[in-house]
């Protein structure tokens, strides 16, 4: 029996791929390599390249590889993007997803994890945000995820499959042995924009809005350790080995943090003072959001054991600093 992981070259995916390889599961990734890299692809894990849209590369890679789970990263991320090229978004995240849940239910694949997303939630009345707020993503990227999840619950309803979506606050830091990290050119995340004005990568940082509702103006947001998100897929794949029932989960800490404190903890790491400029806000961002972490805990059996915002910087940070050494030797 193999897991097949979509989108594991990429940033999230890759660190799935070192947990599973770590847990002696056979791995087999699938990715196009659009925004991921084959080098990120650990051995022994096999990565195919190719389309997660191509049922008939999917169909025989389920047969070939005896695949019994598949984890889909997969797909599109960038907000703004998904609002100049919504159709594109649709494809990529929903049509490609819907492809994909067709090739498991019909080569019998019984267990299905999904990449969703705290943009589902849109701009949450209030905070901590639990699994059963109200769904009004802003966005296509939202929409595309949320179309997602509807599409697995009532596939699972209808077929012998089971589902965990789970919906991720701010994904954030890098592997604590430094074998992979975020490695997209064109990041926009904050820890990682942030960790590159420190490195000197970037002449500044700009805050994006100060006059929010919160104690210090700036955004707060929920940033969880990679590797503590990758512990709870693998939590997530026992739990559904195990015939647990499908289910939507958010992965976050439960603990909020200002775009100022972020700020102030990567200077601290890093020791460097960059420039700081206070800008307008951007549309779309909510105030606040941070998880409801009761089911994650309760379904999962999930703990954390990295949060630490310190502890997130310092291995982003490195992992940054890797990226620059590759790019010196290239
Ligand atoms: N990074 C975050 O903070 C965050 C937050 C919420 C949800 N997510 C979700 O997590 C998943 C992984 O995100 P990430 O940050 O690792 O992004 P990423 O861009 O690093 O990884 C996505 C991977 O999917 C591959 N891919 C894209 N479309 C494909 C297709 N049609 N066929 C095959 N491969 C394809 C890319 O080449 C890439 O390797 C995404 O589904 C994203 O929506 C991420
Ligand atoms: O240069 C920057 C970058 C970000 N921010 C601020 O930092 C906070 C975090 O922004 P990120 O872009 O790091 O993350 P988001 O909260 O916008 O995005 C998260 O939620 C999105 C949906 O809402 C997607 O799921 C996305 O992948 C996920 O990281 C926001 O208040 C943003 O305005 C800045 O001030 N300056």
């Amino acid at each position: 029996m193999s897991v097949l992981v979509t989108g594991g070259a990429g940033y999230i995916g890759s660190h799935m791929v070192l947990a599973l390889n770590d847990a002696g599961e056979d791995v087999v990734v699938l990715d196009n390599l659009s925004t991921g890299f084959s080098w990120a692809v650990a051995e022994p894990a096999k990565l195919v390249v190719g389309d997660i849209g191509d049922q008939a590369l999917v169909r025989d890679l389920i047969e070939r590889e005896k695949v019994d789970a598949i984890i889909h990263f997969a797909g599109s991320i960038v907000v703004p993007d998904s609002v100049a090229d919504p159709l594109g978004y649709y494809l990529n995240n929903t049509c490609k997803s819907r492809a994909l849940i067709d090739c498991a239910v019909n080569a019998g694949v019984k267990h299905f994890i999904f990449s969703s997303t705290a943009a589902v939630y849109g701009m949450p009345e209030e905070n901590p945000v639990s699994e059963e707020a109200s769904l009004n993503p802003i966005s296509p990227y939202g929409s595309s995820k949320l179309m997602t999840e509807m599409m697995l619950r009532d596939t699972a309803l209808a077929f012998d499959l089971n589902y965990v979506a789970l919906r991720y606050f701010n994904v954030a830091g890098a592997d604590g042995q430094g074998r992979s990290g975020q490695s997209t050119p064109r990041a926009t995340h904050l820890i990682k924009v942030a960790v590159q004005a420190a490195l000197g990568q970037r002449p500044k940082l700009e805050v994006f809005g100060t006059d929010y509702p919160t104690p210090d103006g700036t955004c707060i947001r929920d940033y969880i350790h990679v590797s503590d998100l990758v512990a709870a897929h693998l939590a997530a794949l026992r739990y559904l080995r195990e015939g647990g029932r499908s289910e939507v989960i958010n992965c976050g800490y439960g603990n909020g943090y200002s775009v100022f404190q972020v700020i102030e903890a990567v200077k601290r790491v890093s020791g460097v003072d960059f420039p700081v400029d206070q800008g307008p806000r951007r549309p779309g961002d909510p105030a606040a959001l941070v998880a409801g972490v009761e089911r994650i805990g309760k379904v999962l059996g999930w703990t954390p054991e990295r949060d630490d915002l310190d502890q997130i910087v310092a291995d982003a940070l490195r992992w940054e600093r890797h990226l620059e050494d590759m790019a010196a030797q290239s």
